[in-house]
């Protein structure tokens, strides 16, 4: 059972149920202040399109009797580094910017800082320039290679880091490379937290991301703040592994939705159906999801706009898969999945949104492929 925190107070989670509008409780509406208030503490100008949903801060039951409130307490880190401009870091730290957040961002191709850069963010030219000039660095990196070598390579974070500072990685990544990566940064004495998201494009620009964090605890709740700005809720999960666990295991799950998923649209077609009437059926009953009422559309008219690369999809499939060898725990439709993402990116579909995956179902292509 894990416990939400939600200002002061400590929530049993299952109790707590969010409604839209009026019936959002009074506990959980007291949430819809946080931001504002939290805001209103940074320097810079009041924020004007500031998301006002409801904020839900969940953390382990074994924690939950040392969580405290992280917002009445700890000192906002008042110089935040962003390594990752891409399209999920871009959103990411253009919210902490119009937060008022002093922010300096890297990404490897530079241009994508630039639109960052003229909303008012600071710019060094590596990894570890922007760790020694900030309190709080995040990353938002591709995968396991890349928050390595962003974190531990050479110009890497890590040698911009020392004890007092903190390093928060948000890339999707296995728990062995989190753990590795944490053992660098702590080397240098500051501290780190893994801190993966569930949610996509949208989500991240409508400050609506859910943390899934990990490590350590000092550093989770003097970014709290941040992240609230960021998300509509966090989990901390313990020891560093659990979050990047815990996004696997729900990345796992929607790749095999997805993939259901297309397989239904394909069939549903093939047999006289309209595909847009199925995706109405099943936005009606008990398998309605806002996956398939966002994406299904779009897949109709195999139109794919990417919020979430299909390379990327491939590869938490291929890491979950590793995370569930790791325990001897079968998982055979997760593995179907995971052979039909690696069909699409055979295809090109690697940059394309993870809903071209329907396009490996289809006839036409898979035999003018052979
Ligand atoms: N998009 C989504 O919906 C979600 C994505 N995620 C996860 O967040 C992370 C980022 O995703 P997203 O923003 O979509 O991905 P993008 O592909 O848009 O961005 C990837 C980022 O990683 C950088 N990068 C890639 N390889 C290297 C390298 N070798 N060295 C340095 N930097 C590198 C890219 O730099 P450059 O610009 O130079 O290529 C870019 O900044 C991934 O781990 C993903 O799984 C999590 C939740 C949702
Ligand atoms: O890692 C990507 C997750 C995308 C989502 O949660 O919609």
């Amino acid at each position: 059972m894990a416990t939400a925190v939600i200002k002061n107070n400590f929530y049993n989670v299952s109790s707590i149920v969010l409604k839209p509008s009026t019936a959002i409780p009074t506990t959980v509406a007291m949430c819809s202040n946080f931001c504002p208030r939290i805001s209103n503490r940074l320097p810079g100008p009041p924020i004007s399109s500031f998301p006002t949903q409801p904020r839900l801060c969940v953390s382990a039951n074994a924690f939950s009797s040392q969580a405290t409130n992280a917002t009445s307490k700890e000192e906002l880190p008042s110089r935040i580094g962003f390594l990752g401009i891409g399209i999920m870091g871009s959103p990411m730290a253009q919210n902490l910017i119009k937060s008022g957040c002093d922010v300096t961002v890297w990404n490897r191709t530079k241009s994508k800082c630039d639109p960052l850069i003229s909303l008012g963010a600071k710019y060094k030219s590596s990894p570890e320039e922007v760790a020694a000039s900030c309190d709080v660095t995040f990353a938002v990196l591709a995968g396991p290679e890349s928050a390595v070598d962003v974190a531990c390579g050479k110009y890497g974070a890590a040698n911009g880091l020392r004890p007092g500072k903190g390093y928060v990685d948000v890339s999707t990544v296995d728990g062995v490379t989190s753990k590795l990566i944490s053992k660098h940064i702590k080397a240098t004495g500051a501290l780190f937290l893994e801190a993966p998201v569930s949610g996509s494009k949208k989500p991240a620009e409508d400050g609506q991301l859910i943390f899934l964090t990990a490590g350590d605890k000092p550093l989770y709740e003097t970014v709290a703040p941040l992240l609230d700005i960021m998300g509509k809720s966090r989990f901390y999960l313990g020891d560093v592994g659990n979050g990047a666990a815990m996004k696997l295991v729900v990345n796992m799950i929607m790749g095999s939705m997805m993939a259901s998923f297309s397989e239904g649209l394909i069939l549903s077609e093939k047999v006289g159906l309209d595909p847009n009437v199925l995706v109405e059926v099943i936005s009606q009953g008990a398998i309605s999801a806002p996956m398939f009422s966002t994406k299904g559309p779009s897949m109709v008219q195999a139109t794919y706009p990417t919020a979430f690369p299909l390379k990327h999809q491939q590869k938490d499939l291929r890491l979950a898969l590793g995370l569930a060898e790791s325990v001897s725990q079968p998982t055979p439709i997760a593995a179907a999945a995971n052979e039909l993402y690696k069909v699409a990116k055979s295809h090109g579909l690697n940059d394309q949104d993870f809903s071209a995956v329907i396009e490996a179902l289809k006839t036409k292509l898979q035999s003018s492929e052979n």
